[in-house]
């Protein structure tokens, strides 16, 4: 999904990417029933601004669904109001980077980068699309077919594609899960960079990329799931993986991962 970007408020202080403050969002009694079986119900969520908030849990739980529910997405099943801490819509101001790469195969990848102003009718532009491609590794891609790509930099484009639309919150629903360790390690720091000030929820199945990115750190399980917070080590994000302290929230977090898969 690529959502329209209205501009800066005057006199808004700004995050990193330099378009508008980032709000709060409040989730409010989300729910996720399939006929007999509930998956979630009066679940209540808060991304704290200008935070990135990682959400891990058993596969199945729900975590892709409730960020479909930030997004606006219509699924049957889900249900609850969402909102943003600064009273205005939210629409127009989130960026969503689904499991998916959703990658037009007739569109050339600084094409697929640049889809969501082209989809608006907004001026696109080509220079910001090559640096972002550039930043994650894909300067050679640019003139290439979806088809020409290998798994992982499908990914990365869908991962331009994201960045690029500079949106205030940003959902994210594992996207790094295609890519080898080393590029895994290295583009989690360059998007923790690029999206330093903004609002964001990422979906990860791997503790470490949690610890390394959250300010946050949630925990989805059981049934109906509920949410728990981790504490995370106290530095500074992107987190260094090597850092005892790093080590040590670690142990924590798969404690807790391991208590929820017996809860689930
Ligand atoms: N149309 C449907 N009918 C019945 N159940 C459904 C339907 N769509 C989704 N589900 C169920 O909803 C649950 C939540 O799915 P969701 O994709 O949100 O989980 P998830 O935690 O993101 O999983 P994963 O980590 O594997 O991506 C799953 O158990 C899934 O089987």
């Amino acid at each position: 999904m690529v959502v329209s970007v209205p501009p800066a408020d005057a006199g808004a202080s700004s995050p990193a990417h330099g378009i508008q403050a980032a709000p709060g969002v409040a989730v409010r009694c989300a729910s996720l029933v399939y006929g007999a079986t509930c998956h979630f119900d009066r679940l209540d969520l808060d991304l704290a601004p200008g935070e990135t908030t990682c959400l891990l849990g058993p596969s199945g739980v729900g975590k892709s669904s409730l960020l479909r529910l930030i997004a606006g997405l219509v699924q049957p099943g889900l249900a609850g109001t969402v909102g943003a801490d600064d009273g205005r819509a939210l629409a127009g101001r989130i960026a969503l980077m689904a499991q998916q790469d959703h990658l037009l195969p007739w569109a050339r990848v600084v094409d697929n980068v640049m889809l969501g102003a082209r989809l608006r009718g907004d001026a696109a532009d080509p220079e910001r699309a090559r640096r972002l491609l550039r930043q994650l590794g894909l300067e050679n891609a640019e003139a290439l077919y979806p088809r020409a790509l290998s798994g992982g930099m499908r990914q990365r484009v869908a991962l331009a594609r994201t960045l690029y639309e500079a949106a205030p919150i940003v959902l994210m629903d594992e996207p790094f899960s295609a890519l080898d360790a080393v590029t895994r390690h290295r583009l989690q720091g360059e998007t923790a960079r690029v999206l330093a000030g903004c609002t964001v929820l990422l979906v990860t199945h791997d503790p470490q990329e949690a610890l390394r990115l959250g300010h946050r750190i949630l925990v989805l399980a059981g049934r109906p799931a509920t949410l728990r917070a981790v504490a995370p080590s106290p530095e500074p994000v992107p987190r260094d993986a090597g850092s005892a302290a790093l080590a040590a929230a670690q142990g924590m977090l798969l404690t807790a991962l391991g208590a929820a898969e017996e809860r689930s």
